[in-house]
């Protein structure tokens, strides 16, 4: 790929420096700055950084202020997309600091990280966003939400033929123990028919040692609010391990009695009955009023599960962000629910060479080609919306009933919504 950003610059007396792990101690000092932690520096003396070193780049002040701002990217070489996987660079550890805020250093450092990610032939960019408010400008789009939920203890849960086959295993977290069980399962995205070729867009999985050393390093810092260390069950069949769950309880007094909370982390199981047996152990631990989730996609298995739903007081928030870097390959390299053949008109302000008409041609789960081409557009959208609809989370007829995507073509905007969505929900299960 050739890169044509256009990279707006650093201002005056602010210059770029590759970080490296002689840094640590300035950038977990300026990362405290941006997120505000009870912790001091010494506390994270125990955390392994997930941070990739290569790509990990600050900003230096001017007149001597040191490291004023960071930003990282997570190599994912294998991203899942419906139907298949791209190369992609999830942004992450982007911090200022409040001195330095609001003079345009994020600005250029989002160019610099789309300019750096052309250059990789990183097709996206995907992210989860502090602020809602912050990324649309820069070309990302909200493309999946997850479910966040609160579930009494001892919900009643639906029948699944061999649940009751599972044995259960629950033990402190340990790497040597379930390192390989949990990084062959968290593959397999939790419901069974997301396996293969109909796999779950987003669910981005840790390919970096770094990601997974800081995965298994339980520090102090990761266990605020009474949490204790982190704990795994496993549900096994046949002696196969067919699904995990990784929590921490805490655990409160009441006049009443007990009232603890499992806060469950992944989640993921190979089947139904797993997830079953899974969710079991999760909704009746001892001592707990409740089980809390950290995110799960919008189509878990539990929320077909649970007998009352509703009891679990769902709440949608937006899950990853994703940005479309080089719109042809982006195209070309998912598949499609649904015959399309049409010509897309996109606008992008910040990496020209995606600005123009798209030819794109798909059969139905089938490969796709898309193509530059001089034809009127059958549909006009800004590549934000395409990133918002690309992991066939957001539905193209949604964005025009706000206004966001144009029909040029009657009936184009039916035909093209309709191929671009998926039959698994996308999300990613952990937030990076
Ligand atoms: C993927 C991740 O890592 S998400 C983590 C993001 N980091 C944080 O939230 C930590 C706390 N916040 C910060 O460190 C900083 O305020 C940042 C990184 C959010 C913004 O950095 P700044 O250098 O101030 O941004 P910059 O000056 O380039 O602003 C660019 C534009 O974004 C807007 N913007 C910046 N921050 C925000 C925000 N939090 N909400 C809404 N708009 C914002 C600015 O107003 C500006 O708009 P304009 O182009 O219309 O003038």
């Amino acid at each position: 790929m050739t890169s044509s950003a256009s990279r707006s610059a650093l201002p005056a007396g602010y210059a770029f420096r590759p970080l490296t792990a002689d840094d640590r101690h300035a950038l977990l000092d300026l990362d405290t700055w941006a997120f505000p932690a009870p912790y001091s520096i010494a506390d994270f003396d125990e955390l392994a950084l997930p941070l990739t070193w290569e790509r990990t780049v600050g900003v230096e002040g001017p007149a001597g202020d040191g490291l004023v701002a960071l930003r990282a990217s997570y190599p994912f070489t294998r991203f899942p997309v419906p139907g298949g996987e791209l190369p992609t660079a999830g942004l992450t550890w982007v911090g200022v600091h409040p001195q330095h805020r609001r003079r345009g250093l994020l600005s250029a450092m989002i160019d610099d990280h789309l300019g750096r990610c052309r250059e990789r032939g990183e097709a996206l960019s995907a992210l989860f966003a502090a602020e809602a408010a912050i990324y649309g400008r820069f070309g990302y789009g909200k493309a999946a939400d997850d479910v966040r939920l609160t579930i009494p203890r001892g919900a009643a849960l639906r029948d699944v033929p061999g649940a009751d086959e599972h044995t259960v295993r629950i033990e402190h977290a340990d790497r040597e123990r379930h390192g390989e069980l949990v990084a062959r399962l968290h593959r397999a995205p939790g419901i069974p028919a997301a396996q293969g070729a109909l796999n779950r867009p987003g669910w981005a999985t840790r390919e970096s040692e770094e990601l997974w050393a800081s995965y298994w390093s339980d520090p102090k810092t990761f266990r605020s609010g009474g949490r204790e260390s982190l704990r795994v069950v496993v549900v096994e069949r046949d002696g196969e391990p067919r699904g995990y769950a990784t929590f921490r309880r805490t655990l409160g007094w009441e006049v009443t009695g007990p009232r603890g909370t499992v806060h469950a982390g992944d989640v993921v199981a190979l089947d139904a009955a797993a997830a079953r047996a899974l969710w079991g152990v999760l909704l009746d631990l001892d001592l707990m009023s409740t089980t809390e989730p950290f995110l799960l996609p919008a189509d878990d298995p539990v929320l077909s599960l649970l007998v009352d739903p509703r009891a679990a007081g769902a709440r949608v928030t937006d899950n990853v962000w994703v940005r479309l870097v080089d719109v042809p390959t982006a195209l070309a390299g998912r598949r499609y629910q649904g015959d399309v053949d049409v010509v897309v008109g996109v606008t992008d302000t910040r990496l020209p060479d995606n600005a123009g008409s798209w030819h794109l041609r798909a059969d139905a789960f089938g490969t796709a080609t898309c193509e530059r081409t001089q034809a009127a557009p059958d549909l006009e959208l800004d590549v934000r919306e395409l990133g918002a609809a690309y992991l066939g989370g957001t539905s193209l007829a949604a964005l025009a009933g706000a206004g966001l995507v144009a029909e040029r073509s009657p009936g184009a905007l039916a035909t093209a919504s309709a191929a671009f969505g998926w039959p698994v929900a996308p999300a990613c299960g952990w937030v990076f």
